[in-house]
């Protein structure tokens, strides 16, 4: 079943987060509903600008209605990740998108409340919600590098005048997480004073928390003894941070390297092991039910595992209530 971000905003509010995973190809949308079928998980499937490059829209909205089909029993809603204005407006109006995210983050505040309100209008007409972004995290996102350094922290005034402003539907915040495998350097933590203070400003409204892998050490070990060359210094967010976060309002929490850290684990072990061979499947096989396993796990840590037929039954009497 295809939902909003809104229907699942309001079950999860306050009490744990969904998880919103990026999909690139075939492989890993099997993985992705069959991990959040075994942990009985609602979730949020993202696509960025990238993977329409990469697979073509039409390629990727085929995928997730055959993946549905596959898998009946799935709740999950389908979100344009950094999204620019022309690429929000091109999926507001394909009626396939429930929300969309427009990452104006990088102008100025003004322009970012000009920007972020255009797209609302539009996305409002159509029923569909918007993600905003203010505060600016670290890493590479699209094709934009924000140096060590550069980054910079939500402001909780600006974050509760900025939602007032543009009437946007939930907020990405920039509380100390990055984007990518290479994060801070050290251990990287969510600054809880920012967010518990964006919290006290903006009680009930969703939060998103970006760069939420956590980039674990034993994946990166696996990668280089397989000929891998990542930094092994490099460290993520916690994974037992999510639930205290989410309790703080965030409902939304990205994971999109974790994923590509299991791809790249299976592919290189699997090419080592197996030198004889040239058969893609048996790599992609191992993989699918990896990446099914990780989604389950990090279902678990999100603290919506075995939420699916509590959100079906609050999804069903909200539309129920409402028609
Ligand atoms: O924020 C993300 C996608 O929008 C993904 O973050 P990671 O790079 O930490 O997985
Ligand atoms: O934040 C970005 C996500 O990890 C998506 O990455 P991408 O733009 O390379 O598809
Ligand atoms: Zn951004
Ligand atoms: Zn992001």
């Amino acid at each position: 079943m295809i939902v909003t971000t809104a229907e699942l905003f309001r079950c999860a509010y306050g009490k744990y987060a969904i998880g919103a995973y990026n999909i690139n190809n075939m492989e890993q949308t099997l993985g992705l509903f069959r991990g959040c079928a075994q942990g009985e998980a609602p979730f949020i499937i993202q696509i960025s600008r990238g993977a329409r490059k990469y697979a073509d829209k039409r390629m990727l909205e085929a995928m997730i209605r055959a993946a549905e089909a596959i898998y009946p029993e799935s709740i999950f809603a389908v979100h344009l990740d950094h999204g620019d204005e022309e690429t929000c407006y091109d999926c507001i109006d394909s009626g396939f998108y429930s929300s969309v995210m427009i990452d104006a983050s990088h102008h100025p505040f003004e322009e970012n409340v000009a920007i972020t309100r255009r797209v609302v209008e539009r996305a409002h007409a159509k029923g569909v919600s918007v993600e905003a972004e203010l505060g600016m995290l670290g890493g590479v996102e699209e094709d934009i590098k924000v140096e060590e350094g550069h980054s910079c922290l939500t402001d909780p005034e600006q974050a509760k005048e900025f939602v007032e402003r543009t009437g946007c539907d939930s907020l990405a915040c920039a509380i100390g997480t990055s984007h990518g495998a290479y994060k801070f350097k050290g251990r990287q933590s969510i600054h809880f004073d920012v967010l518990e203070a964006i919290f006290q400003r903006l009680p009930g409204f969703p939060l998103v928390m970006h760069g939420s892998s956590s980039v674990p050490q034993e994946e990166v070990r696996r990668i280089n003894a397989a000929g891998g060359k990542l930094d092994p210094s490099a460290c993520g967010v916690d994974e037992n941070e999510y639930l205290p976060a989410a309790r703080l309002g965030v409902t939304k929490i990205n994971i999109d390297t974790d994923g590509r850290l299991v791809w790249t684990r299976v592919h290189r072990e699997y090419l080592r092991d197996h030198p004889e061979d040239f058969d893609f499947r048996g790599a992609g096989r191992i993989y699918m039910a990896e990446y099914a396993n990780f989604i389950a796990h990090k279902s678990e840590k999100l603290g919506c595992a075995k939420q699916l037929e509590s959100v079906r039954k609050s999804i069903l009497a909200q539309r129920g209530g409402n028609a």
